[in-house]
C-alpha cells in the first residue's frame, strides 16, 4: 500500500465523524483533499464548511460547495485535518503547508477534532519534523535569534507568504519533551503569530492508517 493510498483511506475512515446538519472545518494538505475528494459522495448534508486556508477553500468551491467563514458560523461542530507529525497523546505538529494559524484558530474553535494521518507520522517525540512558526515579517530575524537561544536552528521557508501575509520559520533540531510548554513559550515571543505545535488544544481522535488498516486513538 502506498503512501496515497494511506491517506485516502485514513481520510474514508473520517468520513464517518460528518453527521447531518453540522457546521465540519476542512484543514489543509494532502491527507484532507483526499477526504475533500470523498465529499461530494456523501450521503449526509454539511449544513456549513469553513476553511483553514485559500488553497482549501478553492478546492472546495471548485467542487460546488459554499465556504462560510468563522464569524459566519460561530462554533465549529467537527474540525478535520492532517498533520506533519503526531503522538499517541494526540499532541500534533502542524504547519507543513503553511496553514498552521488559521488551522490553529479552527481547532481551538471545533467541539471536536478528528486528526488524520498514515502511520509514517506517528512519532514517540514531536521534533523530527522541523518546526513551523508564523512571524511577523519584520520580526523574523528577532524571533530567529530567539530560537536560537532556546538551541533550535531556524531557517526562514524563503519566497513564501502566508495566507496571513506573514513569514514561516522552519525549526531544526529541537527537542520537544514537553510540548504545551514549549508552544506556550514560543507563543510569548513577540512577532510570533503561532507555533505549530498542538498540544494545549490536542486532537480529540488520532485516525492512524497503516498496512493492517486504520487505527483509532481517543480520548
Ligand atoms: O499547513 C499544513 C497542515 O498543517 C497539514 O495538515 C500538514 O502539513 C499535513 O499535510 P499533508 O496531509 O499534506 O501531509
Amino acid at each position: 500500500m502506498d503512501q496515497t493510498a494511506k491517506k485516502m483511506s485514513v481520510a474514508k475512515a473520517a468520513l464517518e465523524y460528518i453527521e447531518s446538519g453540522i457546521v465540519l472545518g476542512v484543514g489543509t494538505g494532502s491527507t484532507v483533499n483526499c477526504l475533500i475528494d470523498f465529499l461530494p459522495s456523501l450521503n449526509t448534508r454539511v449544513e456549513a464548511f469553513v476553511s483553514s486556508s485559500a488553497a482549501t477553500t478553492k478546492k472546495l468551491e471548485e467542487l460546488g460547495f459554499e465556504v462560510s467563514t468563522l464569524n459566519d458560523v460561530g462554533d465549529i461542530d467537527l474540525y478535520i485535518d492532517g498533520a506533519d507529525e503526531a503522538t499517541k497523546h494526540r499532541q500534533l505538529i502542524k504547519g507543513g503547508g503553511g496553514a498552521l494559524t488559521r488551522e490553529k484558530i479552527l481547532a481551538a474553535a471545533s467541539r471536536k477534532f478528528v486528526c488524520i494521518i498514515d502511520d509514517s507520522k506517528l512519532v514517540g517525540m514531536l521534533g523530527g519534523f522541523p518546526l513551523p512558526i508564523e512571524v511577523l515579517p519584520m520580526a523574523q530575524a528577532f524571533v530567529a535569534r530567539k530560537i536560537v537561544k532556546m538551541r533550535g536552528q531556524p531557517i526562514w521557508r524563503e519566497n513564501y507568504v502566508t495566507d496571513n501575509g506573514n513569514h514561516i520559520l522552519d525549526v531544526h533540531n529541537l527537542k520537544i519533551t514537553n510540548p504545551p510548554e514549549l508552544e506556550t513559550r514560543i507563543n510569548q515571543i513577540p512577532g510570533v503569530v503561532s507555533v505549530g505545535i498542538f498540544a494545549q488544544r490536542p486532537a480529540d481522535v488520532l485516525l492512524i492508517s497503516s498496512e493492517q488498516g486504520v487505527r483509532t486513538i481517543r480520548t
